[in-house]
């Protein structure tokens, strides 16, 4: 577990290639995605590669009404314009892919024993499907993402997590989801493949941080359709142009108007866009966490409220048994007997720690395993246990026993109800155990909360996220827990469904819901939560159900995820703002120049005196052009963001983007134009 250490996925073997041996491929890349097919992905550098075709057009045009020397430049530097784009997307999808392949080169060559009919075949794991059932021995590699349907087997997973110390994988309960191209160190597994070849959760990842494959989220299509609008008005501005040139007895050569409108259009933005997502979603990857869709992670940015299982989310999840206490008149072997025979056939950690108890302090007879009727534990009922010999064994949460029993709250004997509490105090969870129709006592489960969680919620709190735990314990331990961990709000004795109707609820007041969880009853939360994130240790139901997988398996990344949402949110934000900002300065930078000769009243507007009118041009489409390529790095990284809630930081980035925004191109253009001037290239 790394609650402290929530960046240690940095240092795993996903580490990031340098930025160096990046750049050669990406510029490759530049070029490669001057394909026109993949071009349309971004609209508005679409336009701007038809205005570079169509200016490169016009140098061959004798009486274009500029030197070729100029149309030539501009051509250039319109191209420069979409390469510099396609660069940046190809260096975000570079860091990516190169943590993707490190991944993938393990499992390159995997050969799994597929179960046929009564015996084993061995077949490269390539080839495995869905629903194939194969077997892996100590020493082995599992061969793809699938859950164990028997045995028990300590797996090393440091291959995706970077965590050497092995952890258990065993059929039944919430440790049952195991991940390809980990290796069992121990014993054996029968593990049923979950995915077929392409459609891992690694592949997944892979389409995320592919800008070909990637699909874009229903924010980017928003954003896309405002940037072309802007485009077409702009498109309208430009053609406006030469009716007042002609008015005034000039006349604008089409260079010039081409240029202009690429300028004028978003192209900042429009050419940084695929980055910014990809580029998180690779900050996600970084973090250890598999996005299965980016609009979770943009969900994750605007999250209201949090809801957490608690036992193996909040608490570590290995509920130990630790004692137990007798009903008054009960004898000690009594209880023991009927708490084993309960407990005997239950698989989950819970019933497996119970029998160990009472095999290390009793010598107990148990029955045979197949003699019993095993009824197992079902988060519905809160409740487990076996028929013997006619006799009826449970054991379970403190109200569902009552329930079972026919009792009432009040008809628990007082010493036994003071004992309950008292574990419940403690935050430990009691379990009554009965044996035909008597209650015989309790256990007292203990579990111990993850350190650092209460700091984390602490930070979530200041984010404006609220923290509500969601427990099919009793209240009594769930408040003590609650308590300890610092939460928010709390709600004990939940079913799934319970847990399902209060998302349901949240999101109906319109708040955007998360929800960690591990356990196969926390799937359909999982799955109706706006952000589902799962344990990549808990049950193979729980990560199907999730649209985020962690593969560290700690609930409080979700802070990190909420902060990568809000970063990917912000920084398209800002450079939003930034980019059209700079469009209107440019506007009001490059009129007076163009027109200071047609109309000498404009003279007066033309504050930053730009050499000539082809200067002015030149300068603005060279600005324009690297703008791009200075932005990259902020955008490859994000804008960083504090705790500030979401008024203040967008109020904060409107004021430093969008004043930056206006000033920049005024200083930018300018300092090109003496530079070009002084070189005499204009
Ligand atoms: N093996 C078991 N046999 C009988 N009762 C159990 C067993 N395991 C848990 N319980 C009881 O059922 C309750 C619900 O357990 P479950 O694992 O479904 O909780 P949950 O809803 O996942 O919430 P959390 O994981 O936060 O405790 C527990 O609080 C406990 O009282
Ligand atoms: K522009
Ligand atoms: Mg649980």
């Amino acid at each position: 577990m790394n609650a402290q250490n929530p960046l240690h996925g940095a240092q795993a073997p996903l580490a990031g290639t340098s930025f160096a041996a990046l750049c050669a491929p990406a510029l490759r890349q530049a070029f490669v995605k001057l394909d026109p097919r993949r071009l349309w992905r971004a609209p508005v550098m679409a336009v701007v590669a038809l205005t570079a075709t169509l200016t490169s057009l016009l140098c061959a045009v004798p009486d274009s009404g500029v030197s070729t020397g100029l149309a030539l430049q501009i051509a250039l530097w319109l191209w420069f314009t979409v390469l510099f784009a396609n660069f940046a997307e190809a260096l975000a999808e570079g860091r990516g892919r190169a943590r993707a392949d490190s991944l993938r080169a393990g499992g390159r060559g995997l050969m799994a024993r597929r179960r046929a009919g009564d015996g084993y075949e061995t077949v490269a794991a390539a080839a495995l499907r869905r629903g194939d059932v194969v077997r892996v021995q100590a020493g082995e590699s599992i061969p793809g993402d699938g859950e164990v349907i028997d045995g028990v087997a300590a797996v090393n997973e440091a291959a995706i997590t970077g965590e050497s110390a092995p952890v258990i994988r065993a059929a039944g309960g919430d440790r049952s989801a195991v991940t390809g191209n980990t290796q069992v160190v121990s014993d054996w597994l029968l593990v049923r493949i979950t995915a077929n070849p392409g459609e891992s959760t690694l592949d997944r990842m892979i389409a995320l941080v592919e800008g070909a494959k990637r699909q874009k989220t229903p924010n980017e299509v928003a954003l896309d359709i405002l940037l072309i609008g802007l485009t077409l008005i702009f498109l309208v501005v430009v053609a406006t142009l030469q009716p007042f040139a002609r008015f005034a007895g000039g006349d604008l050569p089409l260079v010039y108007l081409a240029a202009l409108l690429v300028t004028l259009i978003p192209t900042t933005i429009g050419g940084l866009l695929s980055a910014i997502g990809i580029a998180g979603m690779d900050r996600l990857v970084r973090l250890n966490v598999i996005a299965k869709s980016g609009r979770a992670v943009e969900a994750a940015g605007d999250v209201h409220v949090l809801m957490l299982d608690k036992t193996g989310t909040i608490t570590f999840g290995n509920r130990r048994c630790s004692a137990m206490v007798k009903a008054p008149g009960v004898t000690t072997p009594a209880l023991a007997e009927a708490a084993l025979i309960a407990s005997l056939a239950d698989e989950t950690p819970e019933g497996t720690s119970i029998v160990d108890y009472l095999k290390g302090l009793h010598t107990l007879q148990a029955p045979p395993r197949e003699d019993l009727d095993v009824v197992p534990f079902s988060a519905e009922t809160r409740l487990s246990g076996a028929d013997w010999r006619g006799a009826r064994y449970r054991k379970g949460a403190v109200d569902a026993v009552l329930a079972y029993l026919h009792l009432g709250r009040d008809e628990l004997p007082a010493p036994l109800a003071r004992e309950v509490e008292k574990i419940a105090q403690s935050g430990g969870t009691p379990l009554l155990v009965a044996a035909d129709g008597q209650l015989l006592g309790a256990i007292h489960l203990k579990d111990v909360v993850k350190p650092g969680i209460r700091e984390r919620f602490g930070e979530l709190r200041r984010m404006g996220i609220r923290t509500v735990m969601v427990t099919g314990d009793n209240p009594l331990t769930a408040a003590a827990i609650a308590a300890e961990a610092g939460v928010d709000d709390v709600i004990a004795e939940a079913t799934p469904e319970k847990k399902l109707a209060r998302i349901r609820q949240e999101q109906a007041e319109g708040k955007l819901v998360a929800m960690c969880g591990d356990g196969a009853n926390d799937a359909p939360a999982l799955a109706q939560a706006d952000v589902g994130l799962a344990m990549n240790d808990g049950t193979q139901a729980a990560r199907e159900a999730a649209n985020l997988v962690d593969l560290d398996s700690d609930p409080t990344k979700l802070l990190d995820v909420v902060r990568v949402g809000k970063e990917l949110l912000v920084t398209r934000g800002a450079l939003t703002t930034f980019s059209v900002a700079n469009d209107v300065a440019k506007y009001f930078a490059i009129l007076p120049a163009l027109f200071a000769g047609l109309y000498p009243q404009l003279g007066a507007l033309d504050l930053m005196r730009l050499h000539s009118p082809q200067s002015a041009i030149l300068s603005a489409i060279v600005f324009n052009a690297l703008i791009i390529v200075v932005l990259i790095p902020l955008a490859l990284r994000g804008v960083r963001v504090q705790a500030l809630d979401a008024a203040r930081l967008l109020r904060r980035n409107l004021l430093i983007y969008g004043v930056g925004g206006l000033v920049a191109p005024f200083l930018g253009i300018k300092l090109i134009d003496l530079l070009l001037t002084a070189v005499g290239l204009v």
